[in-house]
């Protein structure tokens, strides 16, 4: 059984606990209007989550001015970007249904619990404690807390480093393809949710070890695995 021996579990932030897309829409509309150029809608930034905030703006000002941007001009619009997301960071953003009982509940368990984002470790944490979860989770890595970030391996090995756990003794759960390749090449089973982001494709098309509609479906899958 895939979920069986686990005693880790590393969770996506953005689309798989929060739906933070609300916030990310404004901060990047925001962004826009000060550099001058023309909006987006909040269905085309949710179609640009995945990568980082540095993605995310560089694909909102593609769309928007028709060009990518320069290096040099991506690296002014960031900080802008930055002072906007930070004064809305939670403001219209909603933890999924069943997330802090699930996690309680895993911690109850036993299972050792981490956020392994792509989201800038500045905003991961905040945002956690805004909800109330973010005490439930013994590690946080966000997007430049490493090297390199998801789809590498890099931050789940870390992780099993850090924890000294065994690949299959770790489970990915996330919602883009991004969580689901990472997991695979660090060797780790994965559960991919549908609900959240992922490019506007289906998640099973990543192939992950489980595809789980709701977050309380998780809860189930690992009881019916034998620990
Ligand atoms: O910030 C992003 O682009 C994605 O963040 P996530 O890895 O938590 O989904
Ligand atoms: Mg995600």
């Amino acid at each position: 059984m895939k979920f069986s021996g686990i005693k880790g579990i590393a969770f996506d932030l953005d689309g798989t606990l929060v739906d933070s897309v609300p916030d990310l829409a404004v901060a990047t509309q925001r962004t826009l209007a000060e550099l001058g150029l023309a909006s987006v809608t909040e269905d085309q930034v949710r179609n640009w989550v995945g990568n980082g905030t540095t993605k995310l703006m560089e694909r909102a000002i593609n769309a928007s001015s028709g060009e990518l941007p320069s290096l040099a001009y991506l690296n002014d619009a960031m900080p802008v970007f930055m002072r906007h997301y930070e004064a809305c960071l939670e403001q219209y953003s909603e933890l999924y249904e069943g997330v802090a009982y699930v996690l309680q509940q895993l911690r109850a368990q036993g299972y050792r619990l981490a956020v392994v984002t792509n989201k800038p470790y500045k905003f991961s944490v905040p945002l956690l404690n805004a909800f109330g979860i973010g005490e439930l989770f013994e590690l946080i890595l966000g997007g430049d807390s490493l090297a390199k970030m998801k789809p590498d391996p890099l931050p789940l090995t870390y992780l099993g480093e850090q924890w000294q756990l065994l690949p299959q003794q770790l489970l990915m759960v996330g919602d883009s393809k991004n969580d689901i390749r990472a997991a695979k090449a660090a060797g780790i089973a994965s559960i991919g949710l549908t609900y959240g982001y992922n490019y506007g494709e289906d998640i099973g098309l990543s192939e992950p070890d489980a595809v789980c509609e709701s977050f309380e479906q998780i809860l189930a899958l690992l009881e019916s695995a034998d620990k």
